[in-house]
Protein backbone atom coordinates (compact mmCIF):
# COMPACT_ATOMS: atom_id res chain seq x y z
CA UNK A 1 0.00 0.00 0.00
CA UNK A 2 2.46 2.11 1.05
CA UNK A 3 6.80 1.86 0.51
CA UNK A 4 8.94 4.08 1.60
CA UNK A 5 12.36 3.05 0.22
CA UNK A 6 16.18 4.33 0.63
CA UNK A 7 14.22 7.60 2.35
CA UNK A 8 16.56 10.69 2.80
CA UNK A 9 15.28 14.47 3.79
CA UNK A 10 18.25 16.86 3.59
CA UNK A 11 16.75 20.73 4.71
CA UNK A 12 19.17 22.91 3.38
CA UNK A 13 19.46 25.86 6.27
CA UNK A 14 21.42 29.00 6.68
CA UNK A 15 23.58 26.75 9.16
CA UNK A 16 24.31 24.53 6.80
CA UNK A 17 22.67 21.32 5.63
CA UNK A 18 20.29 19.45 8.05
CA UNK A 19 19.25 15.82 7.34
CA UNK A 20 15.94 15.42 9.05
CA UNK A 21 15.30 12.16 7.71
CA UNK A 22 17.89 9.47 6.92
CA UNK A 23 17.78 5.89 4.61
CA UNK A 24 14.30 5.31 6.13
CA UNK A 25 13.29 2.03 4.03
CA UNK A 26 9.74 1.12 5.49
CA UNK A 27 5.98 -1.00 4.09
CA UNK A 28 2.16 -0.05 5.11
CA UNK A 29 0.04 -2.43 4.57
CA UNK A 30 -3.34 -1.88 3.14
CA UNK A 31 -6.13 -1.31 6.20
CA UNK A 32 -3.40 -1.45 9.36
CA UNK A 33 -2.71 1.19 11.27
CA UNK A 34 0.92 2.01 11.59
CA UNK A 35 2.21 4.72 14.04
CA UNK A 36 5.73 6.25 13.82
CA UNK A 37 6.70 7.31 17.23
CA UNK A 38 9.90 9.78 18.15
CA UNK A 39 10.76 12.70 20.34
CA UNK A 40 10.66 15.98 19.04
CA UNK A 41 12.91 16.44 16.23
CA UNK A 42 13.02 12.83 15.34
CA UNK A 43 11.54 13.51 12.18
CA UNK A 44 7.85 12.62 12.36
CA UNK A 45 6.24 15.62 10.59
CA UNK A 46 9.17 15.54 7.84
CA UNK A 47 7.95 11.60 7.02
CA UNK A 48 4.20 12.96 6.79
CA UNK A 49 4.45 15.10 4.58
CA UNK A 50 6.42 13.28 2.43
CA UNK A 51 3.70 10.67 2.68
CA UNK A 52 1.65 13.43 1.07
CA UNK A 53 4.19 15.10 -1.04
CA UNK A 54 4.13 18.13 0.81
CA UNK A 55 7.90 17.33 1.15
CA UNK A 56 9.98 15.87 -1.99
CA UNK A 57 12.54 13.34 -0.63
CA UNK A 58 16.44 14.43 -1.28
CA UNK A 59 16.73 10.39 -2.43
CA UNK A 60 14.66 7.77 -2.30
CA UNK A 61 10.73 6.77 -3.26
CA UNK A 62 7.75 7.00 -1.66
CA UNK A 63 4.81 4.85 -3.57
CA UNK A 64 1.62 5.53 -2.20
CA UNK A 65 -1.52 3.23 -3.88
CA UNK A 66 1.00 2.57 -6.81
CA UNK A 67 1.66 6.18 -7.71
CA UNK A 68 5.32 7.76 -6.98
CA UNK A 69 4.13 10.49 -5.01
CA UNK A 70 7.60 11.56 -4.64
CA UNK A 71 8.20 12.20 -8.44
CA UNK A 72 4.95 13.02 -9.62
CA UNK A 73 3.75 17.05 -9.84
CA UNK A 74 0.94 19.02 -11.39
CA UNK A 75 -2.04 17.56 -11.65
CA UNK A 76 -1.25 13.62 -11.28
CA UNK A 77 -0.46 14.58 -8.06
CA UNK A 78 -3.01 16.37 -7.05
CA UNK A 79 -5.25 13.58 -8.15
CA UNK A 80 -2.83 10.86 -6.06
CA UNK A 81 -3.19 13.33 -2.90
CA UNK A 82 -7.61 13.48 -3.42
CA UNK A 83 -6.67 9.76 -1.97
CA UNK A 84 -4.53 10.77 0.93
CA UNK A 85 -6.87 12.67 3.73
CA UNK A 86 -4.99 14.44 6.92
CA UNK A 87 -6.29 15.31 10.59
CA UNK A 88 -3.96 17.31 13.05
CA UNK A 89 -3.26 18.17 16.18
CA UNK A 90 -5.18 21.92 16.16
CA UNK A 91 -7.60 20.45 14.25
CA UNK A 92 -7.01 23.10 11.31
CA UNK A 93 -11.30 23.61 11.21
CA UNK A 94 -12.59 26.66 9.27
CA UNK A 95 -13.90 28.94 12.49
CA UNK A 96 -16.77 30.65 10.43
CA UNK A 97 -18.12 27.69 9.19
CA UNK A 98 -20.71 25.27 10.93
CA UNK A 99 -19.79 21.68 11.49
CA UNK A 100 -21.70 20.48 8.66
CA UNK A 101 -20.46 22.97 6.56
CA UNK A 102 -16.68 22.43 7.10
CA UNK A 103 -17.77 18.62 6.50
CA UNK A 104 -19.44 19.86 3.22
CA UNK A 105 -16.08 21.76 2.03
CA UNK A 106 -13.78 19.10 0.75
CA UNK A 107 -17.20 18.07 -1.10
CA UNK A 108 -18.00 21.19 -2.63
CA UNK A 109 -14.14 21.95 -4.05
CA UNK A 110 -14.62 18.18 -5.74
CA UNK A 111 -17.88 19.59 -7.33
CA UNK A 112 -20.29 17.22 -5.34
CA UNK A 113 -23.53 18.46 -6.39
CA UNK A 114 -25.76 20.24 -3.40
CA UNK A 115 -28.42 17.00 -2.87
CA UNK A 116 -25.24 14.57 -2.67
CA UNK A 117 -23.14 16.87 -0.82
CA UNK A 118 -25.87 16.97 2.03
CA UNK A 119 -26.50 13.12 2.05
CA UNK A 120 -23.06 12.88 2.78
CA UNK A 121 -22.06 15.17 5.34
CA UNK A 122 -25.65 13.43 7.26
CA UNK A 123 -23.84 10.13 6.98
CA UNK A 124 -20.26 11.27 7.82
CA UNK A 125 -21.82 13.30 11.12
CA UNK A 126 -23.17 10.08 12.15
CA UNK A 127 -20.05 8.01 11.55
CA UNK A 128 -18.43 10.67 13.92
CA UNK A 129 -21.44 10.81 16.21
CA UNK A 130 -21.85 14.49 15.73
CA UNK A 131 -25.55 13.92 15.41
CA UNK A 132 -27.67 16.77 16.92
CA UNK A 133 -23.72 19.35 16.51
CA UNK A 134 -24.44 19.97 12.80
CA UNK A 135 -25.48 23.41 13.26
CA UNK A 136 -22.62 24.59 15.84
CA UNK A 137 -19.82 26.21 14.98
CA UNK A 138 -15.95 25.35 16.19
CA UNK A 139 -15.75 27.91 19.10
CA UNK A 140 -19.16 26.05 20.41
CA UNK A 141 -17.77 22.26 20.38
CA UNK A 142 -15.13 20.68 22.81
CA UNK A 143 -11.74 19.67 22.02
CA UNK A 144 -12.93 16.14 21.08
CA UNK A 145 -16.11 17.13 19.26
CA UNK A 146 -13.79 19.70 17.31
CA UNK A 147 -11.17 17.00 15.96
CA UNK A 148 -14.91 14.98 15.21
CA UNK A 149 -15.19 17.41 12.64
CA UNK A 150 -11.83 17.07 11.74
CA UNK A 151 -12.25 13.16 10.91
CA UNK A 152 -15.64 13.80 9.02
CA UNK A 153 -13.75 16.22 6.48
CA UNK A 154 -10.96 14.15 5.83
CA UNK A 155 -13.14 11.23 5.05
CA UNK A 156 -15.96 13.28 2.97
CA UNK A 157 -14.19 12.31 -0.55
CA UNK A 158 -13.63 8.48 0.30
CA UNK A 159 -9.75 8.43 1.00
CA UNK A 160 -7.93 5.17 1.50
CA UNK A 161 -5.01 6.65 3.69
CA UNK A 162 -5.74 8.66 6.72
CA UNK A 163 -2.67 10.59 7.74
CA UNK A 164 -2.77 11.53 11.64
CA UNK A 165 -0.30 14.16 12.45
CA UNK A 166 -0.69 14.07 16.85
CA UNK A 167 -4.24 13.95 16.26
CA UNK A 168 -4.97 13.17 19.89
CA UNK A 169 -1.90 15.36 21.57
CA UNK A 170 -4.10 18.51 22.22
CA UNK A 171 -6.92 16.65 23.74
CA UNK A 172 -7.00 15.49 27.51
CA UNK A 173 -6.65 11.54 28.25
CA UNK A 174 -10.48 10.25 28.23
CA UNK A 175 -11.22 12.75 25.04
CA UNK A 176 -7.96 11.01 23.35
CA UNK A 177 -9.31 7.28 24.23
CA UNK A 178 -12.55 8.22 23.17
CA UNK A 179 -10.85 10.30 19.76
CA UNK A 180 -8.54 6.81 19.60
CA UNK A 181 -11.64 4.13 19.79
CA UNK A 182 -13.32 6.10 16.77
CA UNK A 183 -10.47 6.05 14.76
CA UNK A 184 -10.40 2.21 15.53
CA UNK A 185 -14.05 1.80 14.51
CA UNK A 186 -13.66 3.88 11.15
CA UNK A 187 -10.55 1.61 10.58
CA UNK A 188 -12.43 -1.87 10.91
CA UNK A 189 -15.14 -0.49 9.19
CA UNK A 190 -13.50 1.12 6.17
CA UNK A 191 -11.08 -1.06 5.80
CA UNK A 192 -8.95 2.54 5.74
CA UNK A 193 -5.47 2.35 5.84
CA UNK A 194 -4.28 4.60 9.03
CA UNK A 195 -0.53 6.28 9.78
CA UNK A 196 0.00 8.17 12.58
CA UNK A 197 2.78 9.98 14.17
CA UNK A 198 2.80 10.65 17.40
CA UNK A 199 5.46 10.84 21.09
CA UNK A 200 2.56 9.06 23.04
CA UNK A 201 3.22 5.26 23.04
CA UNK A 202 -0.14 5.02 25.12
CA UNK A 203 -1.42 6.08 21.17
CA UNK A 204 0.31 3.41 19.91
CA UNK A 205 -0.61 0.79 22.28
CA UNK A 206 -4.02 1.51 21.94
CA UNK A 207 -4.68 1.42 18.37
CA UNK A 208 -1.34 0.40 15.91
CA UNK A 209 -0.71 -2.70 14.50
CA UNK A 210 2.71 -2.08 13.80
CA UNK A 211 5.35 0.50 14.81
CA UNK A 212 8.15 2.76 13.59
CA UNK A 213 10.40 4.01 16.20
CA UNK A 214 12.61 7.05 15.13
CA UNK A 215 15.28 8.83 16.70
CA UNK A 216 17.34 11.25 14.93
CA UNK A 217 15.70 10.86 11.29
CA UNK A 218 15.98 7.50 11.35
CA UNK A 219 13.85 4.24 12.10
CA UNK A 220 16.06 2.51 14.49
CA UNK A 221 13.46 -0.32 15.26
CA UNK A 222 10.16 -1.25 14.12
CA UNK A 223 7.73 -4.36 14.17
CA UNK A 224 4.29 -5.48 15.53
CA UNK A 225 3.18 -3.46 18.71
CA UNK A 226 2.97 -6.87 20.78
CA UNK A 227 6.05 -7.71 19.66
CA UNK A 228 7.51 -4.57 20.45
CA UNK A 229 5.88 -3.85 24.07
CA UNK A 230 7.10 -7.61 25.08
CA UNK A 231 10.24 -7.06 23.76
CA UNK A 232 11.51 -3.75 23.32
CA UNK A 233 15.49 -3.68 21.38
CA UNK A 234 16.75 0.18 21.19
CA UNK A 235 17.04 2.40 24.47
CA UNK A 236 14.66 4.60 23.08
CA UNK A 237 12.23 1.97 22.95
CA UNK A 238 12.47 0.85 26.52
CA UNK A 239 12.01 4.48 27.46
CA UNK A 240 8.78 4.71 25.27
CA UNK A 241 7.26 0.96 26.47
CA UNK A 242 7.94 1.98 30.30
CA UNK A 243 6.31 5.19 29.81
CA UNK A 244 2.98 3.46 29.91
CA UNK A 245 3.82 -0.15 31.81
CA UNK A 246 5.43 1.50 34.53
CA UNK A 247 3.18 3.72 36.76
CA UNK A 248 5.75 6.13 38.95
CA UNK A 249 4.44 4.23 42.12
CA UNK A 250 6.01 0.93 40.47
CA UNK A 251 9.43 2.98 39.79
CA UNK A 252 9.38 4.33 43.37
CA UNK A 253 8.83 0.50 45.34
CA UNK A 254 12.03 -0.69 43.24
CA UNK A 255 14.04 2.52 44.63
CA UNK A 256 12.58 1.34 47.96
CA UNK A 257 12.77 -2.21 47.42
CA UNK A 258 16.68 -2.23 45.74
CA UNK A 259 17.78 0.22 49.25
CA UNK A 260 16.13 -2.30 51.46
CA UNK A 261 17.20 -5.28 49.47
CA UNK A 262 20.36 -4.96 48.30
CA UNK A 263 20.89 -8.74 47.11
CA UNK A 264 18.78 -10.34 44.67
CA UNK A 265 17.42 -8.98 41.07
CA UNK A 266 14.07 -6.86 40.34
CA UNK A 267 13.02 -8.58 37.05
CA UNK A 268 10.15 -7.14 34.74
CA UNK A 269 8.30 -10.58 33.37
CA UNK A 270 6.17 -10.61 29.88
CA UNK A 271 3.63 -12.97 29.76
CA UNK A 272 1.74 -13.22 25.99
CA UNK A 273 -0.99 -15.52 25.00
CA UNK A 274 -0.22 -19.26 26.17
CA UNK A 275 2.32 -18.29 28.99
CA UNK A 276 -0.47 -16.29 31.08
CA UNK A 277 -1.55 -19.75 31.86
CA UNK A 278 1.13 -20.94 32.78
CA UNK A 279 1.83 -21.20 36.69
CA UNK A 280 5.82 -20.52 36.57
CA UNK A 281 6.22 -18.22 39.44
CA UNK A 282 5.49 -20.89 41.81
CA UNK A 283 7.62 -23.57 39.80
CA UNK A 284 10.82 -20.80 39.90
CA UNK A 285 10.09 -21.15 44.04
CA UNK A 286 9.59 -24.90 44.41
CA UNK A 287 12.36 -25.71 41.87
CA UNK A 288 15.14 -23.08 42.56
CA UNK A 289 14.64 -22.34 46.20
CA UNK A 290 14.41 -18.38 45.56
CA UNK A 291 12.20 -15.99 46.77
CA UNK A 292 9.84 -14.23 44.75
CA UNK A 293 8.40 -10.66 46.01
CA UNK A 294 5.69 -9.00 43.30
CA UNK A 295 6.17 -5.29 43.11
CA UNK A 296 3.73 -4.78 39.97
CA UNK A 297 1.52 -6.42 37.93
CA UNK A 298 -0.67 -5.31 35.05
CA UNK A 299 -2.93 -6.88 31.92
CA UNK A 300 -2.59 -4.27 29.05
CA UNK A 301 -4.15 -4.34 25.47
CA UNK A 302 -2.77 -3.50 22.16
CA UNK A 303 -4.60 -3.97 19.00
CA UNK A 304 -2.37 -7.32 18.24
CA UNK A 305 -4.02 -8.31 21.70
CA UNK A 306 -3.38 -8.53 25.51
CA UNK A 307 -0.20 -9.19 27.65
CA UNK A 308 0.62 -9.20 31.26
CA UNK A 309 3.78 -7.87 33.00
CA UNK A 310 4.83 -8.40 36.55
CA UNK A 311 7.78 -6.47 38.39
CA UNK A 312 9.23 -8.85 40.40
CA UNK A 313 12.17 -9.67 42.99
CA UNK A 314 13.84 -12.34 42.82
CA UNK A 315 15.96 -13.22 45.61
CA UNK A 316 18.47 -16.45 46.94
CA UNK A 317 21.39 -17.61 45.65
CA UNK A 318 22.92 -16.66 42.49
CA UNK A 319 23.38 -19.42 40.74
CA UNK A 320 19.33 -20.22 41.75
CA UNK A 321 18.40 -16.82 40.50
CA UNK A 322 20.23 -17.40 37.01
CA UNK A 323 18.80 -20.89 36.94
CA UNK A 324 14.99 -19.07 37.16
CA UNK A 325 16.05 -16.50 34.56
CA UNK A 326 16.75 -19.48 32.38
CA UNK A 327 14.22 -21.12 32.83
CA UNK A 328 11.83 -18.37 32.13
CA UNK A 329 13.98 -17.89 28.83
CA UNK A 330 13.28 -21.57 27.79
CA UNK A 331 9.46 -21.40 27.84
CA UNK A 332 9.33 -17.87 25.99
CA UNK A 333 9.09 -15.48 28.89
CA UNK A 334 10.41 -12.45 27.99
CA UNK A 335 12.73 -11.94 31.18
CA UNK A 336 14.15 -8.36 31.65
CA UNK A 337 16.54 -7.51 34.53
CA UNK A 338 15.90 -3.96 35.51
CA UNK A 339 17.64 -3.48 38.39
CA UNK A 340 20.77 -5.58 40.37
CA UNK A 341 20.60 -5.86 44.50
N1 LIG B 1 11.37 23.16 6.59
C1 LIG B 1 12.45 22.89 7.34
N2 LIG B 1 13.61 23.53 7.14
C2 LIG B 1 14.71 23.25 7.87
N3 LIG B 1 14.74 22.33 8.86
C3 LIG B 1 13.62 21.66 9.12
C4 LIG B 1 12.41 21.90 8.39
N4 LIG B 1 11.44 21.07 8.88
C5 LIG B 1 12.03 20.36 9.86
N5 LIG B 1 13.32 20.70 10.01
C6 LIG B 1 14.29 20.10 10.97
O1 LIG B 1 14.31 18.69 10.74
C7 LIG B 1 14.40 17.99 11.96
C8 LIG B 1 13.21 17.04 12.09
O2 LIG B 1 12.06 17.83 12.25
P1 LIG B 1 10.57 17.24 12.28
O3 LIG B 1 9.63 18.42 12.46
O4 LIG B 1 10.35 16.37 11.11
O5 LIG B 1 10.61 16.35 13.62
P2 LIG B 1 9.42 15.89 14.54
O6 LIG B 1 9.79 14.56 15.05
O7 LIG B 1 8.13 16.03 13.82
O8 LIG B 1 9.45 16.92 15.73
P3 LIG B 1 8.27 17.87 16.25
O9 LIG B 1 7.29 16.97 16.91
O10 LIG B 1 8.98 18.80 17.20
O11 LIG B 1 7.75 18.57 15.03
C9 LIG B 1 14.46 19.03 13.06
O12 LIG B 1 15.81 19.25 13.38
C10 LIG B 1 13.86 20.26 12.42
O13 LIG B 1 14.38 21.44 12.98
Amino acid sequence: MIQLSNITKVYKTKNGDLTAVRDVNLTINQGEIFGIIGYSGAGKSTMIRLLNGLEKPTTGEVIVNGEDIAHTSGASLRQARQKISMIFQHFNLLWSRTVEENIAFPLEIAGVSKSERASRVQELVELVGLNGREKAYPSQLSGGQKQRVGIARALANNPEVLLCDEATSALDPETTDAILELLLNINKKLGLTIVLITHEMHVIRKICHRVAVMEAGQVVEQGKVLDIFQNPQATITKNFVSQVSDSSETKESIEQIVTNYPTGKIVRVTFVGQSTKEPIMSQLIKQFDVDINILHGAISHTANGPYGTLIVHIDGGKENIESALQLLATNNIQAEVIERG
